[in-house]
């Protein structure tokens, strides 16, 4: 039988990259809001730190094994931001607030030139497999690219439109969803934690 384990996040996005691939690693997936478990307050200084949090409490509330990203954009030329905190960059949460987000990021990036826009993408992964968990196993990626100068593409969330990823020479909401996780760095971190498994 099919091990059951909570997708600890409110993401759409999210449960969308990670459920089929969580489902091949032998996983049956359900996701933290079908089981009406609600995201805790993100109050860690890391992304390791708040995919472990929220990994934990879905596993608290649900009694079953969890597994949480936590992820961000990092900005070179603004000395790592939004990074831990591009879900709020513009002072509100949740996926409403994605379009408030890219607008203060190409503001915040209106002088800066081509050339010098890198940014990365981080994604974290946490498992638990029970609340208490002594040796949580922890998986990252990252993924290269730059922020263009206006959002291009429909596909995707969050920053999307903005991650030029010079790999394929489009943005990262241009790709197919099928695409986008072929490369990206929750697909690289999606990597980590298969061969931590030995799935
Ligand atoms: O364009 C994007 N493509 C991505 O692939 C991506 N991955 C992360 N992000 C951004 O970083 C925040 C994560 O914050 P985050 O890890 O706290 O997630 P979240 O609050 O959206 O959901 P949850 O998992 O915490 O419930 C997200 O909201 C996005 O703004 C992305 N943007
Ligand atoms: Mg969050």
């Amino acid at each position: 039988m099919k091990q059951k384990i909570v997708l600890a996040t409110g993401n759409k996005g999210k449960v969308r990259e990670m459920s089929d691939v969580l489902a091949d690693f032998g996983f049956e997936v359900v996701a933290q809001t079908d089981l009406d478990i609600e995201s805790p307050e993100e109050t860690g200084l890391t992304f390791v730190e708040n995919a472990l949090l929220k990994a934990r409490y879905a596993a608290k509330v649900s009694g079953l094994p969890a597994i949480a990203d936590d992820s961000g954009l990092v900005v070179e030329a603004l000395n790592g931001a939004p990074g831990l905190y591009s879900a709020r960059y513009a002072g509100i949460d949740g996926e409403t607030a994605d379009a408030e987000n890219r607008r203060k990021l190409l503001r915040d990036l209106a002088d800066v030139p081509a050339g010098k826009r890198q940014a990365k993408f981080v994604s974290c992964i946490v498992m638990l497999r029970h609340e208490t968990d002594p040796s949580p196993i922890i998986a990252e990626g990252e993924c290269l690219g730059e922020i263009i100068f206006a959002e291009k593409g429909e596909n995707g969330f969050g920053y999307d439109s903005l991650f030029f990823t010079p790999e394929k020479g489009c943005t990262f909401a241009e790709l197919e969803t099928v695409e986008k996780k072929k490369i990206s760095h929750r697909a690289r971190a999606l990597a980590v934690l298969k061969s931590k498994l030995g799935a």
